[in-house]
């Protein structure tokens, strides 16, 4: 089953179309990442997944059923907003109790232990926090849960190196140990390729591209050589993006013939840059 999937998926925010047309499916047990540019529709996406807003047209199912704010289904869900909410009066550790007693099946000394690992004080109240340190005590309150999905709304984004790791780490080990299905946005491409197995790319609220990571890196070469070999190339690809001089051209393309013998396999962070520079590409 997918543990995420939209059926032609629209969302409008005021004027704009926030998500146009959107079908998509995560599979259950991957780290999927959400990318694309500032206002691409990543958080919009999570917020309608989560129940948070509802779709203006089309479907969103959540292991099988329609996103929504039934308890039940909830709790099959964690979810950390992009500006890391938390209620600024309570102190690390009542809040770890706090979500202790909401959440049926809070792994509450895991979450402890995380928050001993980050090196912060559980007496010290969450306004008071730094914006990595809130970042990790809302990242021990979504793993705590111990939820099927967890989705992420950048969730490195204020970490420092070393707690990106740990993190990163912390995600790759809950997939591992409960099966659990990760889909976390980011910005930071050469990151992504090393966490993530799948990857949604949006772009201006539609689907742009989506799969396997390396199924994607097999549909696609970087090629170089002189402009005019890209008219022969046309026959065998798609272009997707194209640079240099009439005498020297790199091009990213997309093949259907996953053993096409021809140029270098291009890196995720290569794919997505391609696609993003060119709005009109197929
Ligand atoms: N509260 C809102 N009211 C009206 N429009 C909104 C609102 N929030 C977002 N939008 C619009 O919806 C579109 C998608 O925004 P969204 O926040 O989902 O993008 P994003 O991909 O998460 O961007 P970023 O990478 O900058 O966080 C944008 O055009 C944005 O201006």
């Amino acid at each position: 089953m997918n543990a995420l999937e939209t059926v032609a998926l629209s969302r409008r925010r005021r004027r704009v179309w926030a998500l146009r047309d959107c079908d998509l499916a995560v599979p259950e047990g991957a780290v999927t990442a959400l990318v694309g540019a500032n206002g691409a529709g990543k958080t919009t996406l999570l917020h309608v997944a989560v129940g948070l807003l509802a779709p203006t047209d089309g479907e969103i199912l959540v292991f099988g059923r329609p996103s929504g704010r039934r308890g039940a289904d909830l709790a099959r869900v964690a979810f950390v907003a992009q500006e890391k909410p938390l209620f600024g009066s309570f102190t690390v550790a009542e809040m770890l109790r706090f979500a202790n007693a909401t959440n049926p099946g809070f792994d509450l000394a895991a979450a402890r232990a995380r928050i001993a690992e980050a090196d912060i004080d559980p007496r010290r109240r969450a306004a008071r926090l730094s914006g990595g340190q809130r970042t990790l005590v809302a990242l021990a309150l979504a793993l705590g849960k111990r939820a099927g999905l967890l989705l992420l709304d950048e969730p490195l984004a204020e970490l420092d190196p070393l707690a990106r790791l740990q993190v990163r780490g912390a995600l790759m080990a809950a997939v591992a140990e409960t099966g659990a299905t990760v889909v976390l946005s980011s910005h930071d491409l050469a990151e992504l390729a090393e966490t993530c197995d799948h990857l949604v790319l949006l772009d201006r609220g539609r689907v742009r591209l989506a799969g396997e990571v390396e199924a994607l890196r097999d549909r696609h070469r970087v090629i170089t050589g002189p402009g005019e070999a890209a008219a022969d190339v046309r026959e065998l690809a798609d272009v997707v993006h194209q640079s240099g001089t009439e005498r020297q051209t790199t091009a990213l393309i997309r093949t259907h013939l996953p053993d096409l013998p021809l140029g270098e396999r291009p890196g995720i962070e290569e794919i997505v840059l391609g696609y993003l520079r060119r709005p009109e590409a197929p």
